[in-house]
């Protein structure tokens, strides 16, 4: 059942202190490492992220105590109308000291978490058990079959159980390493790379990666072989191909940060109020997390970003926008987010780099279009370049958001309440998949939300 609310905002300044839950990109890693690791990687502070608690319900142990309440039940809800159940053959969920998947699993069901199903694929696929990937309708669109020619050119068996290119996938459990080189396309999904990336140490032959063409949302590759270091699995880049011998994992605890794509919409509550004083704890400005960067972004929008007591403190300073283009090519995650503010504030600016968004949770670029639209916004194409015009830019007193099953659209429009009296925000449910708790937290800085009785 979907759940609307009606969101408010007393005041138009935003004071707080902020947790944000774990990455859902480096949680989703991490389990994979772990699942892999044969009992030496341990994962900490592990996401509350829908995405990530499925992932951990599929590949960790059901009796581990201190995940027990997130995975114990055999139905999870991820933000879309679906109920998505983990089936299990003997009562029994894969170990997690196992090196890899031996037995368990028939079908799994991933929901709308792309990524984990990009990384399942390939976990799934140099495994011996036979296997059925599915998820959500929307995920039936997401493409895989650039990763499945990838496995398929490793050794791997996979048959397309509905449409060609797309889950569901059956994978057969029956490995055999045929070649340690292979090439892949960079610019549909850096998922597919990351999901070879993961399994490469446990092939007995090791990988040699030829990415071909641009490399799309680049620091995500860097983040899969930045955790790879940190359980002491070393790598080559050189020019286009990355190289990983067969190696064994060190023991190793992967501490994941906080979540930087969630930080944006604290950057985005900030750009739109009049005053703003936010601590978000536990964020460095090291991170692994190319979503990092919308500390820069918004500089442009009078925020300040200072790192110090183990987090970051945004404050908020009234100046005329500095820039007019954006690429958001090695951040997509972060472009609903600098758009929404962008059109809320007037600010005609351009980006580029969005060529990604048509195919995630939505049709990302309809969807901004389509929401923007309801004030005024328009958001035009040239030749891969979007520019918003905002010449008929009209707040309404009322506004209801259609979210898409994306809980980024959810969470980039519900900062448009600082300046529109009552927003309806449709599915409120859906942001659960990267940030289950964003309306309790936009409660501790003023926001009300109220559930709208049909
Ligand atoms: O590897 C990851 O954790 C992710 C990679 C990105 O996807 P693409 O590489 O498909 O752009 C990003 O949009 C997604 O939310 C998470
Ligand atoms: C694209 C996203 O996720 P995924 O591809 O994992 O569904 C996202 O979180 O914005």
């Amino acid at each position: 059942m979907k759940h609307n609310i009606i969101l408010t905002k007393t005041g138009k300044s935003a004071k707080g202190t902020i947790q944000l839950t774990g990455s859902k990109s480096e949680c989703n890693r991490a389990l994979i490492l772990e699942a892999l690791g044969g009992g030496k990687v341990k994962v900490e502070n592990i996401s509350d992220a829908a995405d990530a608690v499925l992932l951990a319900g599929i590949l960790r142990k059901s009796e581990d105590e201190s995940l027990k309440s997130k995975v114990e039940s055999p139905q999870v809800v991820v933000g879309d109308d679906e109920v998505h159940e983990v089936e299990v053959i003997e009562d029994k969920l894969p170990a997690s000291d196992s090196e890899l998947p031996t037995q368990g699993l028939k079908t799994v069901d991933i929901g709308p978490a792309g990524t984990a199903m990009r990384f399942l694929t390939a976990y799934y696929a140099i495994g011996d058990q036979e296997v059925v990937l599915t998820g959500s309708e929307r995920m039936k669109q997401r493409p895989i079959g650039l990763l499945v020619d990838a496995l398929r050119a490793l050794g791997a068996e996979i048959d397309y159980e509905e449409q060609e290119g797309y889950p569901p996938i059956k994978l057969k459990g029956s490995f055999e390493q045929r070649t340690r080189k292979i090439s892949i396309k960079g610019n549909i999904s850096s998922q597919y790379i990351t999901a070879l990336l993961l399994i490469a140490v446990k092939l007995p032959f090791g990988l040699e990666l030829h990415i071909e063409g641009e490399l799309t949302s680049r620091p995500y590759v860097e983040m899969t072989l930045a955790m790879l270091k940190e359980a002491n699995i070393l790598h080559t880049w050189e020019g286009n191909v990355i190289s990983i011998p067969n190696q064994a994992f060190a023991t190793t605890s992967l501490h994941i940060e906080p979540d930087w794509s969630a930080a944006s919409y604290w950057y985005s509550i900030a750009a739109l109020s009049d005053e703003a004083e936010l601590f978000l704890p536990g964020l460095r400005s090291y991170s692994l997390q190319g979503d990092s960067v919308i500390t820069e972004i918004m500089a442009n929008f009078g925020i300040t970003s200072q790192f110090k007591d183990g987090g970051v403190y945004l404050t908020k300073e009234v100046k005329p926008i500095g820039r007019k283009v954006f690429d958001m090519k090695e951040c997509p995650d972060l472009a609903q987010t600098v758009v929404v503010v962008c059109a809320a504030l007037g600010h005609e600016a351009s980006f580029t780099g969005l060529e990604t968004l048509k195919i995630k949770e939505t049709d990302r670029i309809l969807a901004l279009q389509t929401e923007l639209a309801k004030i005024g916004v328009k958001l035009i194409e040239d030749n891969e370049v979007y520019t918003l015009d905002c010449s008929q830019k009209q707040l309404p007193q009322r506004m209801f958001i259609s979210t898409y099953h994306d809980h980024r659209m959810a969470m980039a429009f519900a900062p448009l309440a600082i300046l529109i009296p009552e927003l309806e925000v449709e599915d409120a449910d859906v942001v659960e998949k990267s940030y289950p708790a964003f309306w309790t937290d936009l409660a501790k800085v003023g926001f009300n939300s109220s559930p709208l009785t049909p």
